[in-house]
């Protein structure tokens, strides 16, 4: 097929391996930890300052909003991404490596020493409204979510809600603001994602480019 641009998802086909293989890749706290995983399957990408594409070999890497990589992956491609984006977003697409080199964990979060029961008829404020609202809904437990897009914390302490549902990496932005955690809902490791068409399309290219070994997976 005629590539004019490799630039453009509409010049990409997703059927052909090789000539420029789209990686999506997040901003934000996984760009570096991407990047690594990258060099260490021979992608070696220099970092520029406001760079998003860039290019090596045969590999195009688009770094675009960590809540962006489920939907630019979903076009064709490979991608990095956390598991809860991939679960918030669009679980259309293929889990193929987990990345053990960083973990977070999704919990849920209050100023009070609250049973999760204590929630119910509660608001709980959160970016991850989905996982959220299946969370409570498996244990009956009734709740109002309120879709804020950072700094959650400030949620309960201002009486804005009565909880939050919020990520927990070293625990310190808690701690500053005398939260507490009340339940852990899921660990959150970075995956390597796939397209599924795209995937099975270059399965021998990839699992070779990822070093195999690896579980293909659904969630
Ligand atoms: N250490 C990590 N382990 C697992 N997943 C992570 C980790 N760091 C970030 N993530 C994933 O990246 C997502 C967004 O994290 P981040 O805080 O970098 O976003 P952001 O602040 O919106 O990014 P940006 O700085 O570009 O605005 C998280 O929801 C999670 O899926
Ligand atoms: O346990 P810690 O190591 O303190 O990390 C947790 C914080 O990190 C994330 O926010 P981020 O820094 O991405 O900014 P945000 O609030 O704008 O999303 C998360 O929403 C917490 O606020």
């Amino acid at each position: 097929m005629a590539r004019t641009n490799h630039h453009s998802w509409r010049a990409y086909d997703p059927g052909s391996f090789g000539n420029s293989m789209k990686f999506v890749i997040p901003t934000g706290r996984l760009f570096y930890t991407s990047l690594r995983f990258l060099d260490s399957i021979g992608i070696l990408i220099q970092p520029e300052d406001r760079k998003l594409i860039f290019n090596y070999n045969d590999f195009t890497v688009i770094s675009v909003k960590p809540d962006d990589v489920p939907y630019f992956v979903g076009l064709g491609g490979l991608g990095i991404c956390g598991l809860d984006t991939v679960m918030e977003i669009n679980r259309n697409l293929l889990m193929l490596k987990r990345l053990d080199c960083s973990r977070y964990r999704l919990s849920v979060i209050s100023s009070m020493e609250y049973d999760l029961e204590d929630l119910d008829g509660k608001t709980v404020a959160t970016r991850h409204a989905r996982i959220t609202r299946e969370f409570f809904n498996k244990l009956g437990i009734n709740i109002k979510i309120l879709k804020l897009h950072g700094a959650l914390e400030v949620a309960p302490l201002t009486g804005v809600a009565d909880a939050i549902v919020d990520i927990i990496d070293t625990g310190n932005t808690i701690k500053k603001n005398g939260l507490i955690e009340i339940k852990k809902i899921m660990d959150i490791n970075p995956w390597v994602i796939s397209n599924k068409r795209f995937f099975y399309e270059n399965e021998d290219e990839i699992k070779l480019l990822l070093k195999g070994g690896f579980q293909v997976g659904y969630i």
